[in-house]
């Protein structure tokens, strides 16, 4: 159960949230599936999934299944390679961060139990109208944050050329969701009345933060639709730390304040290791040109419009995946 809600933590975002005081309204009404006033269940649930799943003690214990779940994917990839098959990539990603999270909530993988992640997908889908598609189908694009780390990590000499990179990697992936978000716009509802930018919004005004266009403003960004990564590569030096809190505000890919998503670093973490591991060990190859970048917009999400769909060919055949995955994860 606790599984579902973390699928569907987007659903609530998006559709059918209230925001804090609000303590008499329902929760995922919109799905007939689960009713409970806000005060209650959800504030256990919330408790529940950063502390216990989401912790960092939660996520060093189950580094094991991240690596697992990573190797599974590789084998399909070698595999695809092998036949010279091509591969839908956010099929793939989808299934990988099933697998994660349902092992990491109810200690089994959804492939392992009924041997297909579709179906599974499929029912949640239609009994709460799911949007489980978004936030993990262009979780592979942008996240590039530890691309080609894990070679170099046992070997001290390379460890500061560990760091440049991570924050070289890290810096392409913050770019690349900066342009896509998938989350795009976050709900959120006043408890009290208050100014803001000289208007005036009674008590249970609703707004919706457009995630998109903040993230897109000229006022705020620098050449706002270039591909710069390098804007994201701040230094820890002290003078950098005001530049990275104004950053913090008008870069929302996770949402902000107490209800920004809990799960941040885990999904840095999956993508990263990830996307790494797919970059290492096979070269892609796509039909035609170039990949379709068109977007969709469905369910408040922001998706690829088109499949990405690429053939894997190995590069690296006797790569010592095991270590460097344990390394990483
Ligand atoms: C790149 C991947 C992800 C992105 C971009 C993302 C983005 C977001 C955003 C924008 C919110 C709303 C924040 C707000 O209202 O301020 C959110 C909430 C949430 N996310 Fe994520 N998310 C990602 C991955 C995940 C994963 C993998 C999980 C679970 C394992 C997760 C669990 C949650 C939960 C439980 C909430 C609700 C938090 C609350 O309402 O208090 N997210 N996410």
């Amino acid at each position: 159960f606790c599984a579902y809600e973390i699928f569907t933590a987007h659903d609530v975002n998006f559709s059918s949230r209230n925001l804090p005081t609000n303590e008499g309204s329902i929760l995922f009404d919109t799905s007939g599936f689960v009713t409970a006033p806000y005060g209650g269940y959800f504030k256990f649930m919330k408790k529940l999934i950063v502390t216990k799943l989401l912790g960092p003690n939660a996520q060093v214990q189950s580094r094991s299944i991240r690596a697992d779940e990573l190797e599974r994917l590789r084998g399909i990839l070698l595999d695809k390679g092998r036949k010279k098959e091509s591969v839908d990539i956010n099929k793939e990603a989808r299934k990988l961060v099933g697998n994660i999270v349902a092992r990491m909530t109810m200690g089994r993988s959804f492939t392992q139990e009924n041997g297909d992640i579709e179906s599974i997908q499929s029912l949640v889908a239609k009994a709460n109208a799911s949007k489980i598609k978004t936030a993990l189908s262009v979780l592979i694009f942008g996240q590039l944050e530890k691309l080609g780390i894990s070679w170099f990590k046992k070997r001290t000499v390379f460890k500061n050329f560990d760091r440049l990179l991570e924050r070289f990697l890290r810096a392409l992936a913050m770019e690349a969701l900066r342009l896509h978000p998938p989350a795009p716009i976050i709900p959120r509802e006043f408890n009290q009345g208050c100014t803001v930018g000289g208007f005036f919004l009674p008590e249970k005004t609703k707004l919706l933060v457009n995630v998109y266009a903040v993230m897109r403003d000229p006022n705020v960004w620098e050449n706002p639709l270039e591909f710069k990564p390098e804007r994201f590569l701040t230094s820890s030096s002290s003078g950098q730390e005001e530049k990275r809190k104004r950053q913090a505000l008008k870069y929302l890919l996770f949402g902000s304040g107490r209800r920004g998503c809990p799960a941040s670093s885990l999904a840095y973490m999956i993508v990263g290791t990830t996307i790494g591991m797919m970059v290492q060990c096979f070269d892609w190859s796509i039909k035609g040109e170039k990949v379709n970048m068109d977007e969709c917009f469905k369910e408040f999400t922001r998706a690829m419009a088109y499949p990405l769909t690429f053939t894997p060919f190995t590069r690296i055949s006797t790569f010592d995946l095991e270590n460097s995955l344990n390394l990483q994860t």
